[in-house]
C-alpha cells in the first residue's frame, strides 16, 4: 500500500493500478473507524483495487464549523487501510486541491436544499465539488458512500445522473448499510468529541427514532409523531434538534431504483457542540 500526496505521483500510480484490474474509489474524511472499514471491504468486493482518499476538505465546512478541530490520524488510518488491503490512500493537501484562483462550484440543485443543506448552507456544494475533483482525479470504476450520509449519496447520485458521469457512472456509486455501536449509535469520526455523560445521550438518539418508525409504520399521524420525536430527543439531553423528518422516495432519492426504500426517518441533533445525523428506512405503509 503506498500514500500520495501530490497529483502526479496520483496518476502515475492509479495507472500503474489500472493495469492490473479495476478500482473502487472510497471517499473519506480520515480518522477512520469501522464504518469506513466496512466501506473497504465493499470496495474490495466491487473491484480488484481501493484507493481511498483522506481530505479533510474545507469547503464543506461552514465558518463556526469544527474544520480546525476535525481529528486527523493519517498514520493510525494508514495502518488501518494496510490491514484491510486497500492499494492506494489519496491524502492532498488543501493547497493541491484548491490551487491559488481555484474559482468552481458544482451546485447540486433539489436534493441538496432540505434537511443538511438547509442547516449547513454551502455544505452540499463544497462535498459535490471536492467529490467530483475525487472522481476526476481517480477516474474509479466504482465509488462507495455510506449511507449514514443519505442525503450526500443523493446529492453525489443526483450529480452523476445530471453531469453523465462516467468514472463512475450513476450506477456504480454504490451505498453501504450504517455501521452501529451496539446501542445503536452510528460511528461518526464526530463521536469522538463526545463526554461520557454526552455519549450516554447520543446512545439514545436510534433508540428513539425506531420508537418513532414502529408508530408511524403502526398508522400513527406523521406530524405528530415527529414532533414527540423532537420532544423525546430533548428531553433525553439533546440541546437542539436541526430536523427530524420523514423523507419520501421523490424529495431525497430521486434515483429511487438505486436507494430502494420508500421513505426514510432522517434526524439531525446536537449535543453540544457536536452534531449528529442518522436515519432509517420506514415501511410501505408510512403516510409521508
Ligand atoms: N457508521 C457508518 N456506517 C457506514 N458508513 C459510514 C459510517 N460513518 C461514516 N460513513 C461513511 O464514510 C464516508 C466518509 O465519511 P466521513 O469521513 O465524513 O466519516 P464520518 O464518521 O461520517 O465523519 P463525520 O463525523 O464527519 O460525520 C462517508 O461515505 C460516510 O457516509
Ligand atoms: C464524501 C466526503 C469525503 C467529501 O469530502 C465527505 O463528505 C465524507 O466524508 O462523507
Ligand atoms: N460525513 C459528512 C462530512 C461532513 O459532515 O462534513
Amino acid at each position: 500500500m503506498q500514500t500520495v500526496n501530490s497529483l502526479n505521483t496520483l496518476k502515475q500510480a492509479v495507472e500503474d493500478l489500472r493495469q492490473s484490474g479495476r478500482i473502487a474509489l472510497v471517499p473519506t474524511m480520515g480518522a477512520l473507524h469501522e464504518g469506513h472499514l466496512a466501506l473497504v471491504r465493499r470496495a474490495r468486493e466491487l473491484a480488484d483495487h481501493v484507493v481511498v482518499s483522506i481530505f479533510v476538505n474545507p469547503t464543506q465546512f461552514g465558518p463556526n464549523e469544527d474544520l480546525g478541530r476535525y481529528p486527523r490520524r493519517l498514520a493510525a488510518d494508514e495502518a488501518l487501510l494496510e490491514a484491510e488491503g486497500a492499494a492506494l490512500i489519496w491524502a492532498p493537501q488543501a493547497a493541491e486541491m484548491y490551487p491559488q484562483g481555484f474559482a468552481t462550484s458544482v451546485e447540486v440543485g433539489g436534493v441538496s436544499e432540505g434537511y443538511c443543506g438547509a442547516a449547513r448552507p454551502g455544505h452540499f456544494a463544497g462535498v459535490a465539488t471536492v467529490v467530483l475533483k475525487l472522481f476526476n482525479q481517480v477516474q474509479p470504476d466504482f465509488a462507495v458512500f455510506g449511507e449514514k450520509d443519505w442525503q450526500q449519496l443523493a446529492v453525489i447520485r443526483r450529480m452523476a445522473q445530471d453531469l453523465n458521469l462516467t468514472s463512475p457512472c450513476v450506477e456504480n456509486i454504490v451505498g453501504a448499510p450504517i455501521v452501529r455501536e451496539e446501542d445503536g449509535l452510528a460511528l461518526s469520526s464526530r463521536n469522538a468529541y463526545l463526554s461520557a455523560a454526552e455519549r450516554r445521550v447520543a446512545g439514545r438518539l436510534n433508540g428513539l427514532m425506531r420508537q418513532a418508525i414502529a408508530q408511524i409504520e403502526g398508522g400513527g399521524e406523521v406530524s405528530a409523531v415527529l414532533a414527540d420525536l423532537d420532544t423525546a430527543l430533548l428531553a433525553a439531553g439533546f440541546a437542539s434538534v436541526d430536523y427530524a423528518a420523514l423523507a419520501d422516495a421523490e424529495s431525497l432519492a430521486p434515483l429511487a431504483a438505486l436507494t430502494g426504500s420508500p421513505a426514510r426517518l432522517l434526524v439531525a441533533a446536537r449535543i453540544g457542540g457536536t452534531r449528529l445525523i442518522d436515519n432509517m428506512p420506514v415501511g410501505s405503509n408510512a403516510r409521508c
